[in-house]
């Protein structure tokens, strides 16, 4: 692939995620030479519709089988769907749909076929970049933290920074862009903080028919029930030392928590939940951050910042404030890591998934047509 190119040739990527919110797909194309950002270009979304995100749901927690093979054929479709209206990608970055994560177990599923993507585009696809790292003993994810280290070079951060992402799952990565690059000692630390927007939107969904709390609006109207937000913070999850990685729906016992509460109670305490787990999580960060920039849609329920601020000892601001787009970060994470896959450059390490030694996790499927 990229015949006659040097390995700093700049190549014009799209990545492409569905992220555990399952709203829907999000593109973004990234320049890049898989080591510093070039520049962002064109992003697009595809959201899902009702029996769209029912198949989905329904698929979560199947390895396999005829629940799976729906969501896989969803998932294609939607993703040829929007990645078809970009005109001038040379590589495609194709995260797929988490299904299942238990890297301790049975291993980790995104379902969606990568060589099918690219017979239907015509450009070569970068997929399954799980696996990989999960066989040789890691976490298998989050892996956006690469990007991240990429991303703090480029808005010229001096000084170690923290990115938060709030999908419905929440995951930080603390950077020092001090380091020349990712893979030195002490550059990266990330992991999983906790559940975020997923149990929230699950319990507004059942209760009201919401998809979810926009603006912060319900829980803005409860009080937060400390003995349950106590009880949920005693979970082994938070004590135990990243890396670390959760699938969605591993913290069932956070509905029985709130069950007995008003919606807005249950709200309020479910928003405070995620805060909490954030802030549990920032007690592992080797040094204090400069500031936290926060990404994915939690970034914009003001009651879920307020929180933040309240609970952690720096400044906590959404990431387009160094000029990022938090709806967009996960897409242009993977098409950065589809040009490190093609170069042969690792997508993860020991600080950020617990795996062994460097991994280039990636299959490359090239269209045979
Ligand atoms: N205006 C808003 N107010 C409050 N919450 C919002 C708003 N917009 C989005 N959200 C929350 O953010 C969620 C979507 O976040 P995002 O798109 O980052 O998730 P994702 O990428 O699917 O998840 P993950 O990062 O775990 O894979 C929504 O489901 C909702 O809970
Ligand atoms: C197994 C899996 O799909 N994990 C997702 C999920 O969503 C957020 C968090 O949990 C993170 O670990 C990861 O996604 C991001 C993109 C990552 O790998 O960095």
């Amino acid at each position: 692939m990229f015949k006659g190119q040097n390995k700093h040739t700049v190549v014009r990527a799209l990545g492409a995620m569905s992220g555990t919110s399952l709203d829907g797909v999000d593109a973004a194309v990234v320049e890049t030479d898989g080591q510093v950002i070039q520049s962002f270009g064109a992003t697009a979304y595809r959201g899902y519709c009702e029996e769209e995100q029912a198949v989905l749901t329904q698929a979560l927690g199947h390895w396999s089988g005829a629940e799976a093979d729906a969501a896989a054929a969803v998932i294609e479709a939607a993703h040829a769907e929007v990645l078809s209206g970009f005109q001038d990608a040379e590589l495609v970055g194709f995260h797929g749909q988490t299904l299942a994560h238990e890297p301790r177990g049975r291993g980790t599923c995104q379902v969606g076929d990568g060589q099918a993507l690219a017979e239907a585009l015509g450009v070569p696809v970068v997929w399954d970049f799980r696996s990989a790292d999960v066989e040789l003993g890691g976490e298998g994810a989050p892996l956006a933290p690469f990007f991240h280290f990429a991303c703090a070079k480029w808005c010229g951060a001096t000084e170690p920074v923290v990115f938060l992402n709030l999908g419905g799952v929440g995951n930080i990565t603390w950077v020092d862009p001090r380091k020349s690059v990712p893979e030195d000692e002490g550059a990266l630390l990330a992991f999983d903080t906790g559940p975020a927007n997923a149990p929230l939107n699950d319990m507004l969904r059942a209760r009201r028919g919401l998809a979810f709390d926009e603006g912060g609006k319900v829980a803005a109207e409860g009080t937060v029930a400390t003995g349950a937000l106590e009880l949920f913070l005693q979970e082994a999850y938070f004590s135990r030392m990243p890396p670390k990685s959760l699938d969605r729906n591993d913290f069932p016992e956070m509905m029985e928590l709130v069950r007995e509460l008003s919606d807005e109670d249950a709200a309020a305490t479910m928003t405070a939940m995620c805060a909490a787990a954030v802030a549990q999580g920032m007690g592992h960060c080797p040094e204090a951050p400069s500031r936290v920039l926060v990404t994915g849609g939690g970034r914009l329920n003001p009651v879920l910042m307020e929180m933040l601020r309240v609970s952690l000892d720096c400044p906590v601001v959404p990431v387009e404030e160094v000029g990022l787009d938090g709806d967009m970060l996960e897409a242009q994470a993977f098409a950065y890591l589809a040009v490190r896959v093609a170069r042969g450059l690792p997508t993860s390490c020991p600080s950020t998934t617990g795996v062994m030694a460097l991994v280039g996790g990636g299959t490359v499927s090239e269209p045979e047509g």
